[in-house]
């Protein structure tokens, strides 16, 4: 369960600078489950300084954190959807992302060349985003015309109920407002998901920003309108410099933090915009430790127990039959299970447990 973002952004922007640095800090090849990817797809491990502090207490043979992936595709520009440029025949390869990373140019620099000849980070994200509501509405129109038919000529309340959502899109699409603002019923909800709407996408606001803006963020701007945007549409906003993740993608841990540190920056970009899309998309993590193997795994909120056992095998989730379960807090002050179980801390949770964050877990279960 890989957490998957769409780069999208106007040409020149900052994409491409920020791809690289996630590739570059790209976890090796044989770390991480489905290790054959597209090349425009990067992936990167999800720093959690849990791990690190179980890999210290348990010395495992193998230490696997979760991951994020992120697809860059070509910039895109005005009038994508009716053809100009190329950005939009790659919108495809992001239909299936949980998230949309939208890199904004926040920096002067006139030796890199604007596509509309002007930084203006708000007047650049309403371009996109009116793209992104473009290509919805062709898929929008395109489901019309096969249900349309179905839905006069048999009457079936479950094709009257999908067009019915359907035009709610294409009324709210034509307006320019994405599809997010329909509100639906569980029922239209279940067609939307199926549609796979770029605009229903919850997206990350990267303001690309250069070496000298990215010390004082709010002080900036361009980062100013990108962030007041940002919270009229309910959207995340990360400030970063994509050079400087450049940088520092090529960098060990340590000169990693002495980097930063040098530069005044609390923490990586990169890490703050991978947290970010955590919270977005309701995500926590739950982690398994042991002498073989010590291993992040993310989970949506409110999984129970049994449904997050089967993220690790299915087997665990049929044959399930407990959870011994500590928090990492608990491992973190007492540095052994033993000490846990004879704190009392170890709980036996059953099939009703919600898991939370931060949970270290073995699942018995019996297949
Ligand atoms: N934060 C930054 N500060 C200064 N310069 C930057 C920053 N980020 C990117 N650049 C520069 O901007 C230029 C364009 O960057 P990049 O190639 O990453 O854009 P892109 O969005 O991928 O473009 P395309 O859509 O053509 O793929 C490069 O010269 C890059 O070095
Ligand atoms: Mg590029």
């Amino acid at each position: 369960m890989s957490l998957t973002a769409g780069i999208v952004g106007l040409p020149n922007v900052g994409k491409s600078t920020l791809f690289n640095a996630i590739t570059n800090s790209q976890v090796e090849a044989a770390n991480y489950p489905f290790a054959t990817i597209e090349p425009n797809v990067g992936v990167v491990e999800v720093p959690d300084h849990r791990i690190d502090r179980l890999v210290e207490l348990f010395h495992p043979k193998k230490t696997i954190y979760t991951t994020f992936e992120f697809t860059d595709i070509a910039g895109l520009v005005k009038g994508a959807s009716k053809g100009e440029g190329l950005g939009n025949q790659f919108l495809s390869n992001i239909r299936l992302t949980d998230a949309i990373c939208h890199v904004v140019r926040c920096f002067d620099d006139a030796n890199i060349t604007h596509v509309e000849n002007s930084i203006d980070p708000v007047r650049d994200v309403e371009i996109i985003n009116l793209e992104l509501v473009m290509a919805d509405l062709q898929t929008v129109e395109n489901r019309i015309s096969k249900v349309e038919r179905k839905a006069i000529t048999t009457k079936t309340k479950n094709a009257l109920e999908e067009m019915d959502l359907l035009n709610k899109l294409k009324a709210v699409l034509e307006q320019g407002q994405p599809a997010r603002s329909v509100e639906v019923d569980d029922e239209q909800a279940a067609f939307l998901k199926t549609y796979n709407l770029l605009s229903t996408k919850p997206v990350i606001y990267v303001a690309n920003m250069d070496e000298e803006g990215i010390v004082d963020p709010e002080a900036n701007p361009y980062y100013q309108a990108l962030k007041a945007y940002a919270e009229k549409d309910n959207a995340q906003i990360v400030p970063l410099c994509a050079k400087i993740e450049e940088d520092l993608s090529s960098l060990s841990a340590e000169e990693k933090d002495e980097f930063l540190n040098d530069l005044g920056l609390p923490h990586s970009g990169l890490d703050a915009l991978i947290q970010k899309a955590y919270a977005v998309l309701n995500l926590q993590t739950f982690l398994t430790a042991g002498a073989d193997e010590c291993r992040a795994w993310t989970f949506k909120k409110g999984m129970k127990a049994p449904e997050c056992a089967g993220i690790i095998h299915t087997d665990f989730q049929r044959g399930f039959i407990r959870a011994e379960v500590y928090s990492f807090d608990d491992i973190d002050e007492l540095e052994t299970e033993a000490a846990i179980r004879e704190a009392g801390r170890l709980r036996l949770e059953g099939k009703d447990y919600v898991m939370q964050d931060g949970d270290v877990v073995h699942f018995r279960f019996n297949v």
